[in-house]
């Protein structure tokens, strides 16, 4: 379980509040306006940001102490974070050792994260020779090679035309299922939310609220939701 707990990320004109827990295995989407503060949030969570109070525990353990390669967390970027000079192969092999000293059962494990997102065959390309969608997949594979237990997604498929994204949160939430993780995923699209997120964490002006089951939240919007999703 991911206890957010009375965390405070203070910026020099802003500041993030957030209070809340999400069960293990949970999907969540992270939706709110631009500037309210949902990559700050994931930022946090991750460890790239050190709080100014509250803590962020997994499992009851304080993740404060633990730096961001440590914490039990998987982040993926919008830009995919690849690296052109290196192969498909090579950067979902960054995952395991970022000095690339992979283990022939390292590789072995890299080829099986290529096949889980539809990539088998395709180690030796470059991302130079993908396609955005691929890219995207890329990254995808670094991530669950890591096997850790919470995914975090900063509008990762913002690139992406409407029906390769839909083939992206598709994989992902099918991914997040058959290994248990806990999907924490910020977009600027309702619809994304609706298609795959148990819950929505809405996050407005700095505050970001507890997680309400995605079917409540579309049916009864809090005013802030509203606004967001230009209803009122
Ligand atoms: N490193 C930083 N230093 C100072 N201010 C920051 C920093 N990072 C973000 N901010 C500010 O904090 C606020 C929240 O930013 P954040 O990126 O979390 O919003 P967001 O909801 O993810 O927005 P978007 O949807 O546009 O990506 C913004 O006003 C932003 O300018």
């Amino acid at each position: 379980m991911l206890t957010v707990e009375d965390l405070r990320i203070v910026y020099e004109d802003f500041t993030l509040t957030a209070d809340f827990t999400v069960e293990t295995g949970r999907k969540v989407a992270i939706l709110g306006p631009s500037g309210a503060g949902k990559s700050t949030l994931l930022s946090a969570i991750a460890g790239f940001e050190t709080p100014a109070a509250g803590r962020v525990l997994w499992d009851g353990e304080d993740l404060g102490p633990k730096a961001p390669g440590a914490r039990p967390v998987s982040v993926i970027f919008q830009d995919n974070n690849l690296f052109p000079h290196l192969t498909t192969a090579q950067n979902v092999g960054l995952g395991l050792s970022p000095a690339l000293r992979l283990s022939p059962a390292d590789e072995t494990k890299v080829e099986e994260a290529l096949g889980q997102v539809g990539l088998e065959g395709l180690g030796g390309r470059k991302p130079g020779a993908l396609s955005g969608g691929q890219m995207a997949r890329v990254s995808l594979a670094r991530a669950l090679l890591r096997h850790k237990p919470l995914l975090l997604l900063d509008e990762p498929f913002g690139a992406l035309g409407p029906a390769l994204r839909v083939e992206m949160l598709d994989l992902v939430a099918d991914l997040a299922e058959r290994t248990g993780a806990t999907l924490l995923m910020v977009s600027h699209e309702p619809g994304d939310a609706r298609r795959i997120a148990d819950d929505v964490v809405l996050v407005h002006d700095g505050e970001a609220h507890p997680p309400v089951n995605t079917a409540e939240i579309f049916a009864n919007p809090p005013a802030e939701l509203a606004a967001y999703l230009g209803d009122s």
